[in-house]
């Protein structure tokens, strides 16, 4: 699904208006009843609702959303910021609507702001939304200090008011901290980012009818990974397959003291559903991946501590993952030099293989092209140097994997795909939960068997962070997210596979 600018977002709004045809007022009341059908959903008409409305559409949205849900029997109130400002047409016409049952506070100091919220209240911020062109000040910003204030429920419509949706936000600005954001149509690029997404709480996207075909055509390098789209790569298993069918799989990793993460990592690849897997080790994890794992193949380094070597005959593999619990020896960049020299398979490179990576210009720029890197962020600014805001990473993560002709998965609560044609795809599984010791290994043992298993790159990309995400997201249903550990993953990612193939 393409995310839009918010530049795009008003030319969608204009197209559908030309070629629908509707009026401007009428979409507006799309978006309002879009908005009224998920509240009604989810509260009832006892709640308490204050309606915060500023002077553009947003607040047109607002005024229209409480004449709807006042219309239905609920309890709702509007809150009006007066700052000397021309409203937009559509807010004019709403609060000429407005029934006079409907109390309105009219706010011009501060002071008009009421004491405290009760705390079972939910409150509308309808003060701004894609049109915010600078930062929020004065009246304003104190009407958002004071909604920070507040215990009540926040939902956003549209964005929380003072987020720019595509571009970093002021940090002057004062930003609505919403408990939930209800957004039209498309996320915004901003939801997806971590300095901004912290703002929008849960999101939900409200399609209100924007022109399909308008949709169809714009260019936008912005796309989330539905389940829509990660379905249609699950592929079947023949009922004449055998194992040589899944490909064979080399895991490279391990070190003293961190044998876990190759372990882990191969636990992983198997119930990714790899054919074969064999695992290079230093002698010291001998024992321990044989006694682990038990349906690896184990060969071992000539270095007891730490690896030295790759195997010989790697094109017997259709992958190679490198990096869990390596370690950044000398030895093992000086294998990864000469591997990089050799005719090799496809490559997942994560953990110290990127550090390594990082410290060698010049073995970075022999990487083979289509490998997939899975930095976290610090990692990949070792990459590439460090990046000013969420946005520049991007930028960075553009330039890199065009110089590099790689992918690159910059993990994340919403992992980003980078390819080398410059898109960049979030990904919309997973939980805090995640955020533990592990996690990433897990992930390198996925993308590897499915690489493996003859799935293309992006493909790979696509299937393996959803399934990660999908797996931690039921691990966190059956744990809980604090007690979630990365052997969770593994241990629900046959559960994982299921619900995508049963959806
Ligand atoms: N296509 C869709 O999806 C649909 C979208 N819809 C809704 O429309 C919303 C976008 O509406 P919008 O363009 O009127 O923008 P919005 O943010 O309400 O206000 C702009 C006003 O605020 C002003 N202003 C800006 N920054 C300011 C600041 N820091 N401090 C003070 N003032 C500031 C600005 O003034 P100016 O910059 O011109 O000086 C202008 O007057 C969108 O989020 C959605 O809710 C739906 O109704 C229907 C379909
Ligand atoms: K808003």
């Amino acid at each position: 699904m393409k995310i839009l600018t918010a530049a795009q977002t008003r030319a969608a709004d204009a197209y559908t208006i030309a070629q629908e045809p509707i009026s401007s007022l009428d979409l507006m009341e799309r978006a309002a009843g879009a908005l009224v059908q998920w509240l009604k959903q989810k509260y009832t008409p006892e709640t308490p609702l204050y309606i915060f409305c500023g002077p553009g559409n947003n607040g047109g949205d607002g005024l229209a959303a409480a004449r709807l849900l006042h219309n239905d029997g609920y309890n709702v109130q509007v809150f009006l910021p007066e700052v000397s400002q021309n409203p937009s047409a559509d807010f004019t016409q709403n609060l000429d609507r407005l029934p006079q049952a409907i109390p309105v506070t009219r706010i011009q100091t501060s002071a008009d702001l009421l004491s405290a919220l009760p705390v079972q209240a939910v409150i509308l911020d309808g003060l701004f939304g894609s049109g915010i062109s600078r930062a929020l000040e004065g009246l304003y910003a104190e009407v958002v200090t004071y909604l920070n204030q507040q215990e009540a429920t926040v939902i956003a419509i549209d964005i929380p008011s003072g987020l720019y949706a595509d571009a970093p936000t002021p940090s002057e600005s004062a930003v609505v901290q919403a408990d939930v954001t209800l957004t039209f149509e498309r996320p915004k690029l901003a939801f997806l980012l971590p300095a901004s997404g912290k703002y929008v709480g849960v999101w939900h996207v409200l399609p209100i009818g924007l022109h399909p075909e308008f949709l169809a055509q714009v260019e936008s390098p912005y796309q989330v990974i539905l389940l829509d789209t990660v379905k249609t790569l699950l592929r079947k298993r023949s009922k004449f397959s055998h194992k040589g069918t899944f490909g064979h799989a080399l895991l490279v990793g391990g070190s003293y003291g961190k044998m876990g993460a190759i372990t882990m990592s191969a636990h992983a690849a198997l119930r990714a559903g790899v054919g074969l897997l064999t695992v290079q080790v230093p002698k010291t994890g001998y024992n321990i991946l044989q006694t682990a794992v038990p349906e690896a193949m184990v060969l071992t380094d000539d270095h007891d501590l730490h690896l030295s070597q790759f195997p010989d005959e790697l094109n017997k593999y259709q992958c190679i993952g490198i990096g869990p619990g390596l370690g950044q020896a000398e030895d093992s960049r000086l294998a990864l030099e000469s591997l990089f020299r050799q005719k090799l398979p496809p490559l997942v490179l994560d953990a110290d293989a990127l550090n390594l990576l990082a410290s060698d210009r010049l073995l970075r720029q022999q990487l083979p092209p289509d490998t997939i890197l899975t930095p976290h962020p610090k990692e990949f600014e070792r990459l590439t140097g460090p990046a000013i805001d969420d946005f520049h990473r991007l930028q960075l993560l553009q330039s890199f994997c065009a110089e590099h002709a790689c992918y690159v998965i910059l993990k994340g609560a919403h992992t980003c795909i980078g390819t080398p044609s410059g898109e960049f795809y979030f990904n919309t599984t997973g939980n805090p939960g995640m955020a533990t010791g592990g996690t990433g290994d897990v992930l390198t043992g996925i993308l590897t068997s499915l690489r493996a298993q003859g799935c293309p790159a992006l493909e790979t990309c696509f299937l393996g962070v959803y399934l990660h995400g999908l797996a931690g997201d039921i691990a966190a249903e059956a744990e809980g997210e604090t007690s979630l550990i990365a052997s969770d993953l593994y241990k629900y990612l046959g559960a994982a596979f299921q619900r995508l193939s049963s959806r």
